[in-house]
């Protein structure tokens, strides 16, 4: 008896003891899995149903901006904050909230993440883009640099470009559509007028063929890193034991891209530097970086502005212009399409004078407020480029530290019902024009000062946005005077604000594949107009021939 009654309470000790420590590593479990960078932000309603370790990361899916938006919308919150695996993430998504953080705190939200694996694998060794640049010297000095090259008064200097480039969309579709008889796809057109663009910008190089294996190459890298830079895609940067699995499959692809992107970009720079041995370069920004010895850019600074370039502007120019046109072949497009065509004639009254001077300004009201809303409506960088804070930021009292990463979902901005009206889901371009057919500047949409989000805004805003603009207007003024364009009925367009994009959890939207059919305007309304596109084409060769001429291709 006294044996068993000294061991009971010696077990219920032991038991309590295990309990304890069960407890304790429990907690302890808990407290690891659910930890992040940032603790708990006060005062910032956090959106329920956390798991531990993934935290809100199986709960947004693919489609981060459509989940935040219907959060938005649920929990009555524009402003709220989510756990991505250990990253604490505060999400904007009103007009009004993304405008006040945006602008109204600018310089603490100048910042960018970095990420494991886009920063510490792809980007190891040619830098990082300047929208992956976190702040610092040598972001600004190559943002400063960005600046210059994409500048107003830079505009001028890419005439020919701009001219030749568009010159070529028009001149191939009507060579592949047999002039209108055959139904077809727009985009692999305007990837290569994107794309030859910044090549050109960069290094003075372009290629003439749309099916080009380097400009494929280039363009099939950039869009798989573009997919190994989204969390959904890429648990890993916000899990870390991940990173640790045997034959990790991510860091495998990871380091193939990086390799395939490091081969392009050094034949690009061997080709420049081969072309000004031989004095055959044409006017660039790696020839004068490169020329010019007192730059205070490093090598690997020359190469990420390139890439920065290159890859700011070939998925975003062909995403925008792409489902514009998408929108614009539909029945109620085809209203718009007129209306645009009417506008054109009513400042170029000889669609001649309409190509001549569709790359030197911008001053047909109907085409402006296309773009502005093709851009407004397909927002294609749905969650923008995540932002960091660099300062504390006060927001109606709550204090969101230093460090902490912001997401402005410029899609459910773009489409905020209490800033667009009850139909901020329908493409509408007439939003931003007067009842006399101007863009109204004195209109709230317009003076505001930011239109949309879809460039972004304030310090980390796109330095892109006034050469995206001009090509966005350049072609389409020149597709509407040569074409009616009109969707196919066998694969028409998606329009769907969400829908169109095939791949939504990608950082920039790629549009769901379809065709249009395109019928020649020429003599449509009048006779004496019939060959006004060949002649509008015979003058763009002749002007462009010399520029066309000297054209260099590489290959790798
Ligand atoms: C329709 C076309 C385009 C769209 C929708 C677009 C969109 C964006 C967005 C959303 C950002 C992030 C802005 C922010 O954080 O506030 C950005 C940044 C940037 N874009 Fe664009 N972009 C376009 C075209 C271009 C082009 C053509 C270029 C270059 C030739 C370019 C170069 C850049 C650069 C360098 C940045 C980084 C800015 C920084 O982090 O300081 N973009 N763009």
């Amino acid at each position: 008896m006294f044996g068993q009654e000294s061991l009971l309470p010696g077990i219920s000790n032991q038991l309590a003891l295990g309990g304890i420590v069960i407890a304790i590593a429990l907690y302890t479990l808990y407290h690891i899995s659910t930890a992040t960078d940032i603790p708990y932000i006060k005062g910032i309603p956090e959106i329920p149903g956390a798991l531990p370790v993934t935290g809100h990361l199986l709960q947004l899916g693919d489609d981060h901006a459509t989940i935040c938006e219907s959060w938005w919308r649920k929990y009555r919150t524009s402003v709220f904050q989510i756990r991505l695996g250990n990253t604490r993430a505060v999400v904007v998504n009103s007009f009004d909230d993304a405008k006040r953080m945006l602008i109204g705190h600018q310089s603490a939200v100048i910042d960018r993440p970095t990420l494991y694996t886009f920063h510490g694998i792809i980007s190891s060794t040619k830098g990082f883009t300047i929208g992956s640049s976190p702040w610092d010297e040598s972001c600004k000095n190559k943002r400063k640099a960005a600046g210059q090259a994409l500048g107003r008064p830079k505009l001028k200097d890419y005439f020919d470009m701009f001219d030749l480039e568009s010159y070529c969309i028009v001149r191939d579709l009507v060579r592949d559509s047999n002039n209108g008889a055959t139904e077809i796809s727009v985009r692999p057109y305007i990837q290569r007028y994107a794309l030859n663009t910044t090549l050109t910008l960069c290094y003075g190089i372009r290629m003439d063929h749309v099916y080009d294996s380097m400009l494929r190459e280039i363009l099939e890298v950039g869009s798989a890193i573009s997919l190994l830079r989204s969390a959904s895609e890429n648990y890993q940067d916000y899990i870390p034991i991940l990173r640790y699995l045997p034959n990790n499959e991510k860091n495998r692809r990871s380091r193939e891209l990086r390799d395939r992107r490091d081969k392009y970009l050094n034949a690009l720079l061997d080709q420049v530097r081969e072309m000004i041995k031989n004095g055959t370069n044409k006017p660039c920004i790696s020839a004068a970086i490169l020329k010019d010895q007192e730059t205070k850019l490093t090598g690997v600074e020359v190469s990420s502005i390139c890439l920065s370039l290159v890859s700011g502007g070939f998925e975003t120019i062909p995403g925008t212009l792409t489902s514009c046109i998408g929108s614009l072949s539909t029945p109620e497009g085809q209203i718009f399409q007129e209306k645009a065509y009417k506008d054109i004639k009513r400042f170029y009254p000889d669609v001649r004078d309409a190509w001549r001077n569709s790359f030197q300004d911008e001053k047909i009201p109907y085409v402006n407020a296309i773009i502005k809303e093709a851009a407004r409506y397909y927002t294609v960088s749905a969650m923008s480029l995540p932002r960091k804070t660099v300062s504390e930021v006060i927001w109606d009292g709550a204090k969101i530290p230093a460090k902490t990463m912001i997401l402005i979902n410029a899609q459910a901005a773009n489409h905020d019902v209490d800033h667009f009206g009850l139909d901020a889901a329908t493409f509408n371009p007439e939003q931003w024009l007067t009842s006399d057919g101007t863009i109204d500047p004195a209109s709230e949409k317009v003076s505001s000062g930011i239109q949309h989000f879809s460039f972004g805004a304030g310090s980390r805003a796109c330095s892109g946005q006034l050469i995206a603009s001009r090509l966005l207007y350049t072609a389409l003024v020149r597709l509407i005077c040569s074409y009616r364009i009109v969707a196919s009925e066998e694969q028409p367009p998606n329009t769907d604000y969400v829908d169109y994009n095939q791949f939504k959890s990608a950082l920039v939207a790629i549009p769901r594949d379809f065709k249009v059919k395109l019928i020649p305007r020429d003599g449509m309304d009048n006779a004496s107009e019939i060959g006004t596109l060949e002649r509008c084409l015979e003058e763009a060769r002749m002007r462009t021939e010399d520029y066309y001429k000297e054209e260099q291709g590489v290959s790798i």
